[in-house]
């Protein structure tokens, strides 16, 4: 541990919280009217307030400590410099080329891939427009009205959320339609309310091999043959994927194939052209300004000292409240209906990145890695879940966001959202203490024994800690900045814990049994013997029922 240039930073930070012991942050309040100058960071309209965090001014210079001991601004160079980053599948991690929109270029070994970059996405955007436009049809003539996007994770997750976050921005252009599980109840559900003559199928996978979306792809050209014939498919497919040799042998016509590139992981792509559904469906000029979002966060991340670095300081944060206060779970709550698929999209993110047990080295890791990332739009988890955050025995950090101002829903209406996520996090911050809770039913004319009972169950204890975003409106531009903060902020968690966040091995085992389970599952006649009891046991009681 000595030989660790973190572990001193570590060890001042736990010192610090020691001294903190149990300073409640609504102390911290009313001692320093600053509080909120001090702790908050801008990029253009974008606000960060982190001042209900646990932190005081003693503890950001240790934090920043820590990231300067675990070289965040050399790995942060290198990754930008287009470097193997990703060692165990010997890759850079340069989806930050896909929305460069500065002109530079930019090398990755040794080549500027920017020539390659721009014509790749000028040939979908082009694609994107044409079936906007009703340009390209459908085999018997009709423009389309229904895309669906076919793909899983990567390939899913980020034009889900996306698609759905910046609905209002469409116009009348195709509605988008995301199938990603192999469930047939997925796309069968999902077909049933669509007109193959209208509907375009895209096919997107990095490797062209996922079971799931070859299953669904597999199913949905069956569809479209059955309803329109054979010669059909060609008109009512396109594919996005780094391996165009398996997309040709699929039958997808060439001029509707996209590529993108290995240096892209599947998590970071929604950059790419799986972003084609996304551009589909909010249209080429939306579209650039959602890369161009990200991209303003990318020269923000390079260029920002560390105390105004947004995604620095949330890395940061997190890492404050996940190794040194151990808390082992983290909720992001959008006061934005259409950012539903928000925290989804972060679980991949967070978590297939940053899910690890070993380091770099493959060494055993030293600190906590990647916490739970879970999260439901507000006002709704309100009145679900926030019991426990506010009163349960476990302390959950949160991320709220909000727009200042609706993109098109009623002022009226987007007032009181506001108000309500303001309260919240003031409520998980000051909490209320017995003597407030015990005026307060005095005042109400309870008796003492009546206080006495009934007063613990209404304390809350407060110190618990939030971040809060702010923006003008959740437009293309911001949702590109909001997604490309938390990519920054998941690579600087991965420097401080010295672990690998672009590769993914934890998925393979599960996907190599499946593959040995497939046949003895789907053929009773296959033997279940060498199997554990637990395995063996459960295909055996579907056996029986499927003989009852
Ligand atoms: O795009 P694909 O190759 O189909 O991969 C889809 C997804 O599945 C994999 O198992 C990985 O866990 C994800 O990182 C990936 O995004």
């Amino acid at each position: 541990m000595s030989n660790n240039p973190s572990a001193a930073a570590f060890s001042a930070l736990n010192a610090h919280k020691t001294h903190l012991g149990s300073t409640h942050v609504a102390e911290l309040f009313a001692h320093n009217p600053l509080r909120f100058q001090h702790f908050h960071a801008r990029l253009d309209d974008l606000l960060f307030d982190y001042s209900k965090q646990r932190v005081t001014q003693a503890t950001m210079p240790l934090l920043f400590d820590l990231a300067r001991a675990a070289d965040v601004e050399g790995r942060r160079k290198a990754l930008f410099a287009g470097e193997i980053v990703n060692t165990t599948e010997g890759r850079a991690a340069m989806h930050m080329a896909l929305r460069n929109m500065s002109g530079k270029p930019i090398m990755i070994e040794g080549r500027d891939v920017m020539g390659d970059v721009a014509a790749e996405r000028d040939k979908y955007l082009t694609f994107a427009t044409k079936v906007r436009d009703g340009t390209l049809r459908g085999t018997g003539g009709a423009p389309f009205t229904d895309v669906v996007n076919i793909g899983i994770g990567g390939s899913d997750l980020g034009p889900a959320m996306a698609a759905r976050a910046l609905s209002p921005f469409g116009g009348d252009g195709p509605r988008p339609h995301f199938v990603s599980n192999v469930d047939g109840a997925d796309l069968g559900d999902t077909l049933k309310t669509l007109d193959p003559a209208r509907t375009l199928f895209i096919i997107s996978s990095k490797t062209f091999t996922t079971q799931e979306t070859m299953t669904n792809a597999a199913s949905a050209r069956a569809f479209v043959a059955k309803a329109l014939g054979e010669a059909a498919v060609g008109d009512h497919f396109a594919a996005v994927s780094t391996k165009l040799d398996l997309v040709a042998k699929f039958g997808i016509k060439s001029d509707r194939v996209f590529g993108f590139w290995d240096w892209v992981g599947g998590r970071y792509s929604i950059w790419s052209a799986i972003g084609l559904a996304l551009a589909i469906s909010i249209g080429r000029e939306n579209f650039e300004a959602f890369l161009h979002g990200a991209h303003d966060v990318d020269t923000h991340f390079t260029d920002a000292p560390l105390d105004k670095n947004i995604p620095v300081l949330m890395a940061l944060l997190g890492v404050w409240n996940r190794n040194v206060w151990f808390y082992g779970s983290h909720a992001v709550i959008p006061y934005d209906q259409r950012m539903g698929r928000f925290s989804a999209y972060l679980q991949q993110l967070e978590m297939e990145s940053n899910g690890k047990s070993v380091t770099r080295a493959g060494e055993p890791v030293m600190h906590a890695t990647a916490p739970v990332i879970w999260g439901e739009p507000g006002t709704n988890g309100q009145h679900a879940f926030f019991q426990m955050l506010h009163q349960g025995t476990d302390i959950i950090p949160i991320d709220f966001m909000v727009a200042a101002e609706p993109t098109d829903a009623d002022p009226h209406h987007h007032d009181l959202l506001v108000a309500n996520c303001l309260a919240q996090s003031e409520a998980m911050m000051r909490g209320r203490a017995r003597d407030e809770v015990e005026a307060i039913l005095r005042k109400q004319g309870m008796s003492d024994s009546e206080i006495t009972k009934l007063a613990p169950h209404k304390v809350f204890a407060g110190n618990r800690p939030s971040s809060t975003f702010m923006y003008r409106r959740l437009d293309p531009r911001t949702l590109g900045r909001l997604v490309a903060l938390y990519e920054h902020k998941v690579f600087v968690q991965s420097v401080i814990w010295d672990i690998n966040a672009f590769d993914q091995w934890g998925v393979e085992l599960g996907k190599e049994l499946c593959n040995r389970l497939a046949p003895i599952v789907s053929d009773a006649s296959q033997p279940t013997e060498g199997l554990d009891a637990s395995t063996a046991g459960l295909i055996n009681y579907r056996r029986l029922m499927g003989e009852g």
